[in-house]
């Protein structure tokens, strides 16, 4: 049987306004519901991103894999702090300060292998302890060695019904901006533009991987010049039927936008951008032959 593995923080923390133990360990996030709540100042934190649904999450007792936690962020009072300091300069007179809410936002498991972002919210009943949740769920996520941090991204606009630049703009973009993933976009100008880019001009070494918005075609471009490129990279002859191929270090990621999206319904198991870029958020990878 598995270890339960040490606790890192266990604090008493409030989620819409009830009274939740939550505790940290180096696998899991869990939030469980007292049943006695004391009461003490509530305030609502405001939320920033606003560009794709979110869910509120509460229930009795939940956890969260670290693993699928993408990105926690600090909340301010709602009410009397503003960003030209004066609500600073009040709080600091009264001794409080009122960033003293954090939120996390983590993969959520929907029908059809479809995941979504969901987003629940402490808030503590002081500064210095939010500081110390959102400090150590930090250090979590950055000990994933496996989540990328910087992304090659090649978008064919005529992919399927020509959606691919709005899909990856809309729905992609947004999540990769949470998760802290910067990316180099380029849309492709004419078929084999990406593969031919890969092949020669690429810089590979800046990246974690390459992500391809399209359909199964634009797949197979990236492939084909990934391929080709570790091959010249690493001394061999492409077009040597005698050489073993050189396996590519860098990881494809596939956001669907083709009309038929086989491999990336083969691999994630949907054809939903959103699930596709969480698994690439979470460093999600299988090898394929
Ligand atoms: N800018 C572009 N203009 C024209 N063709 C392009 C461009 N970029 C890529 N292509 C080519 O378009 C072809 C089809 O694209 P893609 O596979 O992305 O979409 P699809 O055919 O709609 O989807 P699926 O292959 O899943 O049915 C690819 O083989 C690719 O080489």
């Amino acid at each position: 049987m598995e270890r339960p593995s040490r606790l890192l923080l266990v604090s008493e923390l409030r989620v819409r306004n009830s009274a939740y133990d939550v505790s940290l360990s180096r696998s899991l996030l869990t939030w469980k519901r007292r049943t006695s709540s004391p009461v003490y100042h509530p305030f609502r934190p405001r939320f920033c991103v606003p560009s794709f649904p979110r869910r509120q999450a509460s229930g009795v007792c939940r956890s969260v894999s670290v693993s699928e936690i993408i990105s926690v962020r600090e909340e301010e009072e709602e009410n009397g702090c503003k960003d030209d300091g004066s609500w600073k300069k009040i709080n600091e007179r009264e001794g409080k300060d009122c960033r003293q809410a954090f939120t996390v936002l983590y993969v959520e498991r929907c029908q059809q292998h479809r995941w979504r972002c969901a987003e629940v919210s402490f808030t503590c009943p002081e500064a210095a302890l939010c500081q110390r949740w959102v400090t150590s769920i930090r250090e979590q996520l950055a000990a994933i060695t496996s989540r990328p941090k910087q992304l090659l991204v090649y978008i064919n606009p005529y992919s399927g019904k020509q959606h691919g630049k709005h899909i990856y703009e809309q729905k992609v973009a947004p999540l990769f901006a949470l998760a802290g993933v910067t990316t180099h976009v380029i849309v492709t100008e004419h078929a084999n533009y990406a593969r031919d880019h890969l092949r020669t001009e690429a810089e590979l070494k800046k990246f974690d991987g390459v992500v391809c918005v399209g359909g199964d075609g634009m797949f197979s471009e990236i492939i084909h010049g990934l391929i080709w490129r570790s091959q010249i990279d690493g001394g061999v002859d492409p077009n040597c039927a005698d050489e073993s191929l050189l396996p590519s270090s860098l990881r494809i990621g596939i956001i669907p936008a083709g009309s038929t999206d086989c491999i990336c319904f083969a691999t994630v198991g949907s054809n939903d951008p959103v699930t596709s870029a969480l698994h690439i958020i979470v460093g999600q990878s299988l090898h394929i032959n």
